[in-house]
């Protein structure tokens, strides 16, 4: 009688794996059909057990693109079944759907009319829009996000800008899973490097785009095992990016020093140059480098103190601390580029003063 019971148990087992792990020998494949709790978060899925892998990717913007090519070349390859885009078309065709129909990629229109099918995993890469759930749960093995920075450090739009504008000088690449929220999922890998102390937005953005393409291949290289390695974000450190305007590069001479100043030219660079106020009329400011007092005996340590000094040829202003910045060339509003000399003599000699203020308070 126990035997019975025995041998009814060991057949029910049976069953339940045989229909639950459907294993074929030609495609290794295994078919998970999810506990209840699971078929509410995902749809049931197939995949095979080491790839080859089917991607959906997310892009729009220039950061997206060498994790693209790097895809497709993944493609060609034949290391992956199927390689379809999902970019946004306002009016001008962006990088994304430009690299695409050079390619014979298939492209999808954001927002997309129904849930994805038949896709493995998403590939989330500079893609300015929040997915929903329904969107993330429609992949087996979710979506993952090339995140140019250290999280929890720079969630966010302008990770690469806060990096260079807040002087850091360590970033790197984070490879993370898709959550409900922003910037919140866990942690696949990280990959660190080092910023020089001159690097700029554009030089800055094409090394982790590069890096984030190389480090997203070796990923998908060890899926599924790596997902189930994956870490929460810490819930230290957490600092947010988000998106800056024009009014960020207004620069605020009492309350930056010259390093300050000079950061955030190179965060900026690309985007918008620094600018200024002299009169009210708005000046930018090119070519911004720190540099050291000038030696004309002036004590000038007010913030925003601007003079001409003869021997670099340079237009030197005091910053907080006092720091000082030079700059060789000036657009005044209304002008062509001006040099610090052009400047000097149109509008701080027409003054008959050899120094002005550029002011600090302006909104
Ligand atoms: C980030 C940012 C961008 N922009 C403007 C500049 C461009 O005209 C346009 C697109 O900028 P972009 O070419 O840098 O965009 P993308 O190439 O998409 O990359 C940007 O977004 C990603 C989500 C971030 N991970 C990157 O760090 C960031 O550089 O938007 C702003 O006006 N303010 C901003 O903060
Ligand atoms: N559900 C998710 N969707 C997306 C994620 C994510 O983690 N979960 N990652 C983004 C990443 N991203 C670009 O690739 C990105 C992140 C933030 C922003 C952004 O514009 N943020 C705004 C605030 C917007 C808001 O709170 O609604 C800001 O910082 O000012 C854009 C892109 C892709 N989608």
């Amino acid at each position: 009688m126990l035997n019975v019971t025995f041998l009814t148990r060991v057949i029910k087992i049976h069953l339940y794996l045989h229909t639950t792990f459907k294993r074929t020998d030609k495609s290794r494949e295994i078919t998970f059909s999810y506990c209840a709790h699971h078929i509410r978060k995902r749809q049931s899925h197939s995949y095979p057990a080491g790839g080859p892998w089917s991607i959906l990717f997310f892009g729009t913007g220039n950061f997206s693109l060498e994790s693209l090519r790097s895809l497709y070349n993944e493609y060609r390859a034949k290391k992956l079944c199927r390689l379809e885009v999902v970019s946004v078309c306002k009016g001008k065709k962006n990088v994304v759907i430009q690299y695409a129909e050079e390619k014979g990629i298939v492209v999808n229109k954001w927002p997309l009319e129904n849930n994805p099918q038949g896709f493995h995993i998403g590939i989330v890469v500079s893609f300015g829009h929040l997915i929903p759930l329904n969107i993330i749960n429609s992949f087996p093995l979710g979506m993952l996000n090339v995140h140019d920075s250290l999280l929890p450090r720079w969630r966010g739009a302008a990770p690469d800008i806060y990096t260079l504008m807040k002087g850091d000088t360590q970033t790197g690449i984070t490879i993370m899973r898709v959550a409900e929220k922003f910037d919140t999922g866990d942690i696949v890998t990280q990959e660190k490097i080092d910023i020089h102390a001159d690097e700029t937005r554009p030089e800055l953005n094409m090394k982790l785009a590069k890096l984030g393409a190389n480090v997203l291949i070796d990923v998908l290289g060890k899926l599924p095992q790596v997902l189930s390695s994956s870490r929460p974000q810490g819930k230290l450190g957490v600092t947010y990016a988000s998106k800056v305007s024009l009014k960020t590069s207004l620069v605020k001479w009492d309350e930056m020093t010259a390093k300050n100043v000079y950061d955030l030219q190179r965060a900026l660079l690309g985007l918008y140059p620094l600018k200024t106020k002299f009169d009210g009329v708005t000046i930018k400011l090119l070519d911004v480098r720190q540099t050291s007092k000038p030696e004309d005996g002036r004590n000038s340590d007010i913030p925003g103190f601007v003079r001409f000094d003869r021997k670099s040829n340079t237009l030197v202003v005091t910053c907080k601390g006092p720091s000082w910045i030079s700059t060789t060339k000036v657009i005044v509003k209304g002008h062509p580029v001006m040099s610090a000399l052009q400047f000097r003599n149109g509008f701080i000699r027409s003054r008959k003063k050899d120094w002005i203020l550029f002011q600090s308070n302006v909104t």
